[in-house]
């Protein structure tokens, strides 16, 4: 029976003790009406952000970085389309120059001209060799730069051109969705444009400009957000579909067409290069009398026991997959026979010294594993592992909990207690 005066006297006490230590914080922050008013805004600050929240998905390092590399991957590759398609649209306005005032139109397009040619640059890896980013934001930069520079040299231009050098921040805003990075790539032309603008235009012209740009840039972020967004949602999406395709979902190991993949690879670096490599089929023996015992869930514990258990037997350049019920097969590059055969008896010991408490008691199994080490005999995957399911039929045949290489003369590992 619990001592509930006690009980009650502890939280009286821990009470107390919160509240002075609450007292002393605001004594500390300053108090009183100040220390209200920040608690407030803390308040108001977290209440803003969980309304926001659903706008800043936010992605874990690993998963922040890789989606950086995919979005640095398709800047890749528009860059060398959208920056020449931009320079030209740079370069064609030369024509509307002539339109609003012929007499400077000839040095505002040499002044296009030099300023895409400097940014042209940047449209490939070379000759700059520079990142992604920082060939996006010399591209960016110098073309609306141009922009800038051409219709301040005309009466009034800067004005006129202000919805044309606006609307190019928002295919920029699409391809960098990282606000940060877009802001910072539009920064250098849109300082350009205050300074011109506040040198040759009347000072309403210069507040009226300013507040629509500052509006159109809120506008770009707004869609560099939107559309980083729904970019992360898509990554993390694929990503989903990725594993759930790579991996069996009950035990974690590869899915059987991920294996394949991946061994397929291994296998020709292998005999590539002459380096070894082995496979070891493996088989719960038994199995269907662990399900009729014990149940299926029993069973399927087993399973995630057995691949567990792998996974801790191999090197971690190893891999074991799922190719059937409760059939699995770990592919060992870098390695030969005998120490593929001594990884396979430390797994078979492994999984004999389980003792897994399952409903209905303590379960127990065994599995039985054929070995296979790649050689001229095997032209392809489908070979190697038809052999080590030779060796497996054997391992069955010749009693269960046992390895056996699919070789001749190769070793056998018979269990201690079979
Ligand atoms: N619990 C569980 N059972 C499975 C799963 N996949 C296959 N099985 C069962 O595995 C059993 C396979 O039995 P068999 O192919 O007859 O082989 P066995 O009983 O292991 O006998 P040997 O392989 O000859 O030692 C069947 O009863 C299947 O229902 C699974 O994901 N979970």
């Amino acid at each position: 029976m619990p001592d509930y005066t006690a009980l009650a006297q502890r939280a009286c006490a821990a009470r107390a003790a919160a509240a002075a230590c609450l007292s002393r914080n605001a004594g500390r922050h300053g108090g009183g009406v100040s220390g209200g008013v920040r608690a407030s805004a803390a308040v108001a600050r977290r209440r803003a952000l969980a309304l926001l929240a659903p706008l800043r998905r936010r992605l874990d390092a690993e998963d922040e970085r890789a989606f950086g590399e995919s979005i640095d991957r398709s800047l890749e590759a528009l860059l060398p389309v959208l920056g020449p398609a931009f320079g030209l649209v740079v370069v064609l306005f030369g024509f509307w120059d002539v339109w609003i005032d012929p007499v400077p139109a000839g040095p505002t397009l040499q002044v296009r001209l030099a300023l895409v040619l400097a940014g042209a640059l940047g449209y490939g890896r070379f000759p700059l060799g520079w990142t992604v980013f920082a060939r996006c934001v010399l591209v960016y930069g110098t073309h609306a730069g141009a922009m800038v520079a051409a219709a301040a040299m005309l009466d009034g231009g800067l004005a006129l051109a202000l919805p044309g050098i606006a609307a190019s921040m928002f295919p920029l805003a699409l391809v960098e969705p990282r606000p940060r990075r877009c802001l910072a790539a539009i920064l250098p032309p849109a300082l350009l444009l205050a300074a011109l603008a506040a040198w040759t235009l009347p000072p309403k012209l210069v507040v009226n400009s300013l507040f629509l740009f500052a509006l159109a840039l809120a506008l770009a972020c707004a869609v560099a957000q939107t559309q980083g967004r729904l970019r992360r949602e898509a990554f993390l999406a694929q990503k989903a579909l990725l594993h759930a395709w790579r991996h069996d979902s009950l035990s974690g190991a590869m899915s059987r067409s991920y294996l394949t993949e991946t061994a397929m690879r291994d296998l020709i670096l292998a005999r590539r290069h002459g380096r070894p490599l082995a496979v070891a089929m493996l088989d719960i023996d038994h199995f269907k009398r662990v399900n009729d015992c014990y149940g299926h869930e029993a069973g399927d514990a087993a399973i995630r026991v057995l691949v567990a258990t792998c996974n801790a037997a191999m090197r971690g350049s190893d891999y074991v997959g799922r190719i059937g019920g409760e059939e699995f097969v770990c592919v060992m590059p870098e390695t030969d026979a005998a120490e593929a055969l001594a990884c396979a008896e430390r797994i078979r010991a492994l999984v004999e010294a389980q003792r897994l408490p399952v409903a209905g008691g303590t379960l127990r199994f065994t599995v039985s594993l054929g070995v296979c080490v790649l050689d001229a005999r095997h032209p392809d995957w489908d070979a190697l592992l038809r052999e080590a399911d030779g060796a497996l039929y054997q391992a069955k045949s010749g009693g269960r909990n046992r390895v056996v290489l699919a070789a001749p003369s190769g070793p056998v590992f018979p269990a201690e207690n079979s």
